[in-house]
C-alpha cells in the first residue's frame, strides 16, 4: 500500500492566502463605499476644505509636536491666549493632526449651535468623558448619551424644577454668614477665591447629599475633611488625564481610584440615609411597608449616589463666577459704586426676599458680565457619531460647510467665543456690564451654560443663589481692594481658576 503523503506547506498555504485576500478585498470595497458616501454627502451640502494648522506642523504627520505643544502650554498656563491667537490667526474654525487624531477646533457661533442644539443627536460627549468620569461615577450624566442621559437628565429635571422649594434662603443667609466669618476686618486681604470654592461646595453638598461638608467651618470632622481632600484629587485628574487623551494610561491610577472609592462610600452612606429617611416617612404617612427589593433599592442608592457626585462633580462653576466677580470688581470701583446703590435701592439693607431678587437688574448685568469674560468651562468637545458637517469654516472665506467624519472630535472654546469678535459690542476684552442693557442673556453666542438639550439644568438655581450672594456682600461692603500682585493666570481645572488666587479686601 501506498503511504498517504502529508500535505506540502504550499497546499497548507492557499486556504490562508484565500482568506487574507478576501479580508483585504472586503475592507477595500468597505473604504470604498465610505469615501463615496462622504463624498456625496460632501458635494449634497457643498462642502469645502477646512485650514488646517500649518507652520512648524507641517511635516508633524504623527501630531506628535503639536501634542507637545499643546502640553506645553497646559502646563504654563497659556492655553487661552494660545488658543485665541491660532483663532485669529486660522479663522473660528480650523483643523489640528494630534497624535494622530483629526481635532477640529471651532469658536463658531454658528457651529457651536450647530454642536448644541441643530445637529444635538449627531454629537456624543460620552466617548471622551466616560473613560474619565467612570470610576467616580459609572452611570453619571456626565458618562452617558442617548437614553441612558434622558433618563439620568429627567431625573435631575424633576429635582431642580420646583426652584421655590430647592432654594431655601434662610439656609443661603447662614452660608453668607459663615462666608462672613472668613473675611478680615477693615478690608484686610483674603483669598477670596478660596473662600468662594469653600462656600460653593457647603451648598452643593447641602442641597445633593442633605448635609453640608462645612468647608467654611473652622471644625470641619475629620471624615468630611477627608471626603474633601478626595474630591479634590478626583476632579483634578479627571481633568490632567483628559488634556493628556490617550497617554493618560502611562499614568499610575491607584491613588486615583482609592480617591474615587472612598469618595463614593462617603456618598452611599448619605444617600442611604436620606431614602431610609424618606421611605419611613411614607410608611408613616400611607400606614404601609413598601415592597422591599434588594436589587432595586440597590439600584436606587447607586443612581442617587451617581447624581449626587454629578452634581458635586459640577459645583465649581459657581465658584469660578463668585472668584471672577471679586477679581472684575477689585478693578473696578466704579461698577461697585453702582452695584451697592443698585441694591440698596431696591432692597434696602433687608436681606432680599425671593420677589425682591428678580428686580435686581444691575447684579443681573454684573454677573452675566463675569461669566461672559470668566466662563466656568473654558473648552468643551464633542464626537461626532456618524458622518456629519458643520455649517461654517470650510473654503478660503470660511464661510462653507465642512464635512466631519464618524468618530472626528470638535473642540469648541466658549472663552475665544465670549472674548473675540464683535458679538458683544467694543473692546469685549474689557468688564463692561452696561453692555448687557443692549443685549440679551439668551443671545446665540453668548454660552456660560452652554445650550440645547445639554445646557445646565442647574441654571437658574445658580443664577438666584448667585443674586442673593451678591445681594448680601454689597449691602454688606462698599468697597472692594484689590491686593493680587500677579496678573490673571489661568488655572484650568474642572472649571476655570486664577492660579494665583484673588487676594482682595472687603470694607
Ligand atoms: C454659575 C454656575 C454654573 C455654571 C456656569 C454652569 C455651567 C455648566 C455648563 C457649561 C455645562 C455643560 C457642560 C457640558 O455640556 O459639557 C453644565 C452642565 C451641568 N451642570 Fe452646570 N453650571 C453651573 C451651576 C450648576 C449647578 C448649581 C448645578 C446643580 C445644581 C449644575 C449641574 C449641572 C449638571 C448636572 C450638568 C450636566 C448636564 C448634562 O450633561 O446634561 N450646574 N453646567
Amino acid at each position: 500500500m501506498q503511504p498517504v503523503e502529508a500535505p506540502g506547506p504550499a497546499v497548507l498555504s492557499k486556504p490562508l492566502t484565500v482568506t487574507v485576500v478576501g479580508v483585504i478585498l472586503i475592507l477595500l470595497v468597505r473604504r470604498l463605499h465610505w469615501t463615496l458616501k462622504l463624498r456625496k454627502l460632501e458635494r449634497l451640502y457643498s462642502c469645502e476644505s477646512l485650514r488646517n494648522e500649518n507652520g512648524s506642523f507641517r511635516y508633524d504627520f504623527l501630531g506628535i509636536a503639536k501634542a507637545i505643544e499643546l502640553a506645553f502650554h497646559f502646563r504654563r498656563r497659556s492655553s487661552l491666549p494660545y488658543t485665541n491667537a491660532l483663532f485669529k490667526k486660522y479663522g473660528e474654525t480650523y483643523a489640528s493632526n494630534v497624535l494622530s487624531y483629526r481635532l477640529i477646533f471651532t469658536c463658531s457661533a454658528e457651529n457651536i449651535k450647530h454642536l448644541l442644539s441643530t445637529a444635538f443627536a449627531d454629537f456624543d460627549s460620552s466617548p471622551l468623558r466616560k473613560p474619565l468620569f467612570e470610576p467616580i461615577t459609572p452611570h453619571g450624566i456626565f458618562t452617558q448619551d442617548g437614553a441612558g442621559w434622558k433618563k439620568s437628565r429627567d431625573q435631575l429635571r424633576t429635582r431642580l424644577s420646583n426652584l421655590r422649594k430647592i432654594v431655601d434662603l434662610d439656609q443661603c443667609e447662614r452660608h453668607f454668614q459663615a462666608f462672613l466669618q472668613h473675611v478680615p476686618p477693615n478690608g484686610q486681604a483674603f483669598d477670596a477665591q478660596a473662600c468662594a470654592f469653600a462656600l460653593a461646595l457647603d451648598m452643593q453638598t447641602l442641597f445633593s447629599l442633605g448635609e453640608s461638608v462645612d468647608a467654611l467651618s473652622f471644625s470641619q470632622s475629620r471624615e468630611k475633611k477627608q471626603f474633601l481632600t478626595d474630591l479634590l484629587f478626583v476632579k483634578e485628574t479627571i481633568v490632567q488625564d483628559g488634556f493628556r487623551g490617550p497617554l493618560r494610561y502611562l499614568y499610575p491610577k491607584q491613588r486615583f481610584l482609592q480617591c474615587c472609592k472612598r469618595a463614593r462610600r462617603y456618598v452611599i452612606a448619605h444617600v442611604t440615609r436620606q431614602l431610609k429617611e424618606r421611605s419611613s416617612m411614607s410608611e408613616k404617612a400611607e400606614g404601609v411597608s413598601p415592597g422591599r427589593d434588594c436589587s432595586t433599592e440597590d439600584e436606587q442608592v447607586s443612581l442617587r449616589a451617581d447624581q449626587a457626585l454629578s452634581i458635586l462633580l459640577a459645583n465649581d462653576s459657581m465658584s469660578t463666577t463668585l472668584s471672577g466677580l471679586f477679581f472684575c470688581l477689585s478693578h473696578d470701583k466704579r461698577v461697585v459704586h453702582k452695584l451697592r446703590a443698585s441694591i440698596l435701592d431696591a432692597v434696602g439693607l433687608a436681606p432680599p426676599t425671593w420677589g425682591q431678587l428678580g428686580s435686581l437688574h444691575y447684579v443681573r448685568w454684573v454677573l452675566q458680565e463675569v461669566m461672559r469674560l470668566f466662563p466656568a468651562v473654558v473648552f468643551n468637545a464633542r464626537v461626532a457619531n456618524k458622518d456629519s458637517t458643520l455649517p461654517t469654516g470650510g473654503g478660503t472665506d470660511g464661510n462653507s460647510r465642512v464635512l466631519i467624519r464618524k468618530g472626528e472630535i470638535v473642540v469648541f472654546s466658549t472663552w475665544a467665543r465670549h472674548r473675540l469678535g464683535e458679538d458683544f459690542g467694543e473692546n469685549p476684552e474689557e468688564f463692561y456690564p452696561e453692555r448687557w442693557e443692549h443685549l440679551n442673556g439668551d443671545m446665540i453666542g453668548f454660552i456660560p451654560f452652554n445650550k440645547g438639550p445639554r445646557a445646565c439644568p442647574g441654571q437658574h438655581y445658580a443664577m438666584i443663589v448667585l443674586t442673593y450672594l451678591v445681594a448680601r456682600i454689597f449691602q454688606t461692603f462698599s468697597t472692594v481692594s484689590n491686593y493680587n500682585t500677579h496678573d490673571w493666570t489661568e488655572r484650568i481645572s474642572m472649571t476655570l481658576e486664577n492660579e494665583n488666587g484673588v487676594f482682595i479686601g472687603l470694607s
